[in-house]
């Protein structure tokens, strides 16, 4: 790693496929020691997104780096965990082989972490991985990625199909690695309501592009309710102090999704208006 740099960082990141744009000139920024939320409707780019941190999409323009090398390079790959949509690991081992496979095929591994995470889904070691439901197969691709204790973790969905006793544990985990070894974490979701005690950036995308990225207090702060038009709506306003009309994370997150494309103005539950480029009850 080289120090002073960010954990995560991408400058106009694009990715096409055939004639179409699939992630468009995304930037972001994540420290050292975030935990971010990654967010936005199906089919937004986000699985696309956490691929190329991992190294596995190469972009079309823009570069994308991870602890200051490049992503995907032989530097970064040991420092990065990166569990896939599709938590995919070879069916026929047993949990205890692939745990195995963990320990020879990388340059560190933490076995305790590993069994941490498989106890919460009392997923047995014996057991052949194609044989798992599908929240212990969750449990143990993440295994796979915490036993190698990278700095960057890339998790796509984590939490799709964990209980809510075990996603909650699930979060634990991951902080204490965050508290206790400084790792960094982007995670997608659709589970709003998890994040809110977790996470501290949050980066929203939507059609390919990047709508709000930065660190939570900050966007929450930016926004504010007002009354208008007869009817309470949320303004982005990038200047004045936080008042006590600021948004929830959820608040947030759902004006977002209920206004692809619209600017400045946003309310909850509204539907966009593009003559008067705001939403309006
Ligand atoms: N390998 C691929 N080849 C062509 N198009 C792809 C490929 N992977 C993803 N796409 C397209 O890229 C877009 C973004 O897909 P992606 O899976 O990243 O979305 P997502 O935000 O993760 O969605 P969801 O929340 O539904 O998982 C979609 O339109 C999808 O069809």
């Amino acid at each position: 790693m080289i120090p002073g740099t960010a954990a995560l960082e991408m400058v106009g990141l694009t990715v096409r496929h055939r004639r179409r744009t699939l992630l468009d000139a995304c930037s972001l920024r994540l420290p050292r020691g975030a935990v971010c939320g990654l967010v936005g409707p199906n089919g937004a780019g986000k699985s696309l997104l956490l691929s190329a941190a991992a190294g596995l999409v190469a972009p079309d323009a823009g570069r994308i780096t991870v602890l200051g090398r490049s992503a995907g390079s032989d530097r970064a790959l040991p420092e990065v965990g990166f569990l896939d949509q599709h938590r995919s690991l070879y069916p026929r081992m047993t949990v205890a082989e692939l745990l195995e496979t963990g320990r020879r095929t990388n340059v560190r591994w933490h076995q305790d972490r590993a069994l941490e995470l498989l106890r919460l889904g009392r997923v047995p070691l014996g057991a052949k991985v194609g044989a798992l439901s599908g929240g212990q197969r969750t449990l143990a691709a993440l295994a796979l990625v915490r036993g190698k204790a990278p700095q960057l973790m890339l998790l796509d969905e984590p939490l799709a199909e964990l209980d809510p006793l075990v996603r909650r544990a699930v979060l634990g985990l991951l902080l204490a690695d965050v508290a206790d070894h400084g790792t960094t974490v982007l995670l997608s979701t659709h589970i709003l309501t998890d994040l809110d005690e977790v996470v501290d950036h949050l980066v929203l995308l939507d059609s390919g592009q990047v709508r709000l990225a930065g660190e939570l207090s900050e966007l929450l702060a930016a926004h504010r309710y007002v009354d208008r038009d007869g009817g309470r709506v949320l303004v982005r306003q990038e200047t004045g102090a936080p008042g006590d009309d600021a948004p929830t994370l959820d608040e947030l997150v759902v004006c977002y999704l209920h206004a692809p494309g619209t600017g400045r103005w946003l309310a909850p539950g509204m539907r966009p208006d593009a003559t008067q480029g705001a939403l309006i009850a």
